[in-house]
């Protein structure tokens, strides 16, 4: 362990942050002295849980923009948008093309300068309603990448007037990020039109005392939002149109900002148009969505679902990390493996495992939780564009991720919960496939205890679908897994 490099440096990284307090998105403070930070909220973790996945935390905010980052077009998906109408009665538009929304020239110009050429799924539905007269309220939900953001940019640039000085379209976005990367939408859609003006209400913006915003549209985090329509007046809450609150399950999830956002909400008039954008609908996302939004729309688009029927399940038995390890080079010997995904539980087995895989000649990326964001959005980005062949990832850093070429997926270990029970959905997340993408695919768990042995036969009862044994000693038996 010590000789080897890659876990050195990982190591060495990992202390190094720990040393600079941890520069991460997630880690940084939010308005009124609250930090943003999903774990604040999550439940206490047990001793094993904590030496398991060490400090890596899920963050919501984090894997959100990090989704966006690495996402360069839309989400296709055959699933039919379900739609709940305020007034049943009142007919459902939807629209195949921009043209028939008749936008402003500019705007549409805009639209198709970033090369849309017809509406998405969801931008169907949703753009007629918000750009309705009276403006409709709306609740929409979808997963990430299917329009939802360019859908409320371009409402937003619809309704304001450029002629008057002073904001009319508020946005609220969960992290300081999050809120630049929907700005620059805001810009490249905007672009020609220029008398549009728009201003970041994110911490750091400092604004002096008693002035007016002349800017259009203001989007920020929520904390530094209400000081400017309540603390500051920067803003007079009384002249928006249109509220926006985007990314509303990752909102929920950080301490705070469910108050703030409502309180924002409250000050506005009743004729302002609320609309509420999140890309998963749990309960809690739900009651929220009802305390913002008054008669909403609402608009759902189911995920795409993912299945096992095409993937070939084996298991691999061993006992120890090694005796993994060299079954999965007897793999590599034998067949030939385009590109892989490997998972493991901890980032140090990790950065072992890469490197002890680049040690034997393959191009190696490493996906680790101390990583920054954007520095994990380059990772995949150059396994993606097929840079490295094989991505040694835990699952807190891959979760959501979509890398749609992976035929092979190696769960060096089981996926399992805070528990120690099989973690079902993150096992049919990892080498699931949508019908799409039904390619055949494989996937090779790795087994090196008792334990291990109870979770894969709990797996395989859960989806009732068998998992094949496979003795990696014996060369034509794996070659037979990829005929
Ligand atoms: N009608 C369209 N035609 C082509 N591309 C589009 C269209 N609408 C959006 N896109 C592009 O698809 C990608 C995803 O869109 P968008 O960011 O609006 O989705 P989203 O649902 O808000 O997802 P996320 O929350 O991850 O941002 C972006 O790169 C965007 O530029």
């Amino acid at each position: 362990m010590a000789t080897d490099s890659w876990a050195e440096a990982v190591d060495k990284q990992e202390a190094a942050l720990d040393s600079m307090g941890k520069l991460q998105l997630k880690e940084k403070p939010e308005e009124n002295g609250t930090t943003a930070n999903a774990k604040d909220s999550a439940p206490a973790k047990s001793e094993g849980e904590k030496a398991a996945d060490d400090d890596e935390i899920e963050d919501v905010g984090a894997q959100s923009l990090l989704n966006k980052l690495i996402r360069n077009n839309l989400v296709n998906t055959t699933n039919q948008v379900e739609v709940l109408q305020k007034d049943p009665n009142s007919p459902l538009y939807s629209v195949k093309s921009f043209e028939e929304l008749r936008l402003k020239p500019q705007l549409l110009q805009g639209v198709y300068g970033m090369g849309f050429n017809r509406p998405s799924k969801i931008q169907e539905t949703a753009l007629p309603m918000m750009l309705a007269e009276p403006p409709q309220n709306l609740i929409a939900q979808s997963q990430s990448g299917t329009g939802k953001t360019a859908a409320f940019v371009l409402a937003m640039l619809s309704h304001v007037d450029p002629n008057n000085k002073y904001p009319q379209c508020l946005c609220v976005s969960p992290t300081y990020e999050l809120a630049l990367q929907t700005g620059k939408v805001i810009e490249q859609m905007g672009k020609y039109y220029p008398e549009v003006k728009l201003v970041y209400a994110i911490r750091g913006n400092k604004l002096q005392r008693g002035m007016k915003l002349q800017e259009q549209i203001v989007i920020g985090t929520p904390g530094t939002m209400l000081d400017w329509c309540s603390k500051f007046k920067f803003i007079d809450p009384k002249k928006i149109k249109v509220f926006v609150l985007d990314e509303a399950d990752v909102m929920i999830a950080t301490q705070g900002h469910q108050d703030q956002s409502i309180r924002i909400q409250r000050m506005l008039p009743k004729n302002c148009q609320m609309l509420l954008f999140s890309a998963t609908f749990e309960e809690s996302v739900w009651n929220f969505a009802q305390r913002i939004v008054p008669d909403p729309n609402i608009i759902k688009l189911k995920r795409e679902e993912e299945t096992l029927d095409t993937i070939k399940q084996y298991y691999v038995l061993c006992n120890s990390k090694e005796e993994k390890f060299q079954a999965l080079s007897n793999i590599y010997g034998a067949i030939t493996i385009a590109q892989a995904m490997i998972f493991c539980h901890t980032r140090k087995t990790a950065g072992w495992l890469a490197g002890e895989l680049s040690r034997e000649g393959h191009q190696v990326a490493l996906l680790s939780g101390e990583m920054q964001v954007e520095q994990r959005a380059a990772v995949i980005e150059r396994f993606r564009d097929g840079k490295e062949k094989v991505l040694v990832t835990t699952n807190v850093c891959a979760r959501g991720i979509d890398v749609e070429q992976v035929s092979v997926v190696i769960n060096f270990d089981l996926p399992i919960d805070k528990d120690g029970n099989p973690d079902n959905e993150t096992y049919l997340h990892r080498i699931g496939r949508t019908g799409r993408f039904g390619k055949r695919g494989l996937a090779i768990n790795m087994v090196d205890s008792k334990m291990s042995m109870d979770i894969l036969y709990r797996i395989q009862e859960h989806f009732n679908k068998k998992i094949e044994k496979l003795d990696t000693d014996d060369l034509d038996e794996i070659e037979k897994i990829a005929s």
